[in-house]
């Protein structure tokens, strides 16, 4: 059985004292783990003091992207390996606007899904999808191939344990959220391309996501889709009432 998993991305957002009272408002509020995971990604600057004030608060925390490489000379780059150290269980890879903004293709996003299970760090994979994508002949063929060269050389017992994020652009901070078919769609999509390349004991236990304007409102019925697993929220996630009715969504 897989365990529904809520996550906020903050993206660059908040300031390092408005995240440590994000924790303090959420601290005992969150739901028991075995029913929803919850997960906040942030800023490697705000890292230190968020696993500070979690404690052993039952939420994750997870970092928005890491480097392919352990250590050496990159500059302004952030280490898998010192995310581990500090405490960081997650990372999230691949996100669209890193795609768009910072160059990233699937070949470094597949090194960095690498790094990510040699530093022990759990990746949650976002597999992107345009417009024009959406509207083109070969959408399927595109997704598909996002989620095959980001698993590239992944071993079964690995892939497994991935989290991916099926985030479509057009949908993301826009408030045009996909309808709760398309969500499903594409989260079918991305299970059944897992399934292809390991079979459906390793599909079966991949939790998909979806992400792209979710809200309170249109939480329940994405939710219930038989694929998605979860949710990736942005702006959803930035203010502790809004994320705590996401993580609770399933406990009602
Ligand atoms: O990682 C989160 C997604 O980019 C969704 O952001 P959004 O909920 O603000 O549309």
């Amino acid at each position: 059985m897989r365990i529904p998993f809520v996550a906020g991305n903050w993206k660059m957002n908040l300031s390092v004292a408005e995240a440590v009272k994000f924790l303090q408002d959420i601290k005992g509020k969150l739901p028991d783990p075995k029913i929803t995971e919850t997960c906040i990604a942030a800023s490697p600057l705000f890292l230190e003091s968020m696993i500070k004030e979690n404690g052993d608060s039952p939420l994750i925390i997870s970092a928005e992207n890491c480097f392919y490489e352990d250590e050496g000379a990159y500059t302004g780059e952030t280490s898998p390996k010192a995310l581990s150290e500090m405490g960081v269980t997650h990372v999230i890879i691949g996100h669209s606007e890193r795609r768009k903004y910072f160059n990233e293709t699937d070949d470094i996003i597949n090194k960095k899904v690498h790094a990510a299970f040699r530093n022990h760090l759990t990746p949650i994979i976002c597999c992107d999808e345009t417009m024009s994508r959406r509207e083109s002949a070969d959408r399927i063929s595109w997704v598909v191939s996002q989620v095959t060269n980001a698993l590239k050389s992944v071993t079964p017992t690995q892939a497994e344990k991935v989290i991916v994020a099926y985030e479509p652009s057009w949908a993301i901070g826009s408030g045009k959220t996909a309808s709760s078919d398309e969500a499903e769609e594409g989260c079918y999509l991305i299970r059944q391309t897992i399934s292809d390349l390991y079979g459906d004991d390793v599909s079966d236990q991949v939790r998909v996501l979806y992400g792209g304007s979710v809200n309170d409102d249109n939480a329940d019925d994405i939710l219930a889709q038989t694929d998605i697993d979860g949710v990736l929220a942005g702006g959803a996630s930035l203010k502790p009432d809004s994320f705590l009715k996401l993580a609770n969504f399933l406990q009602k």
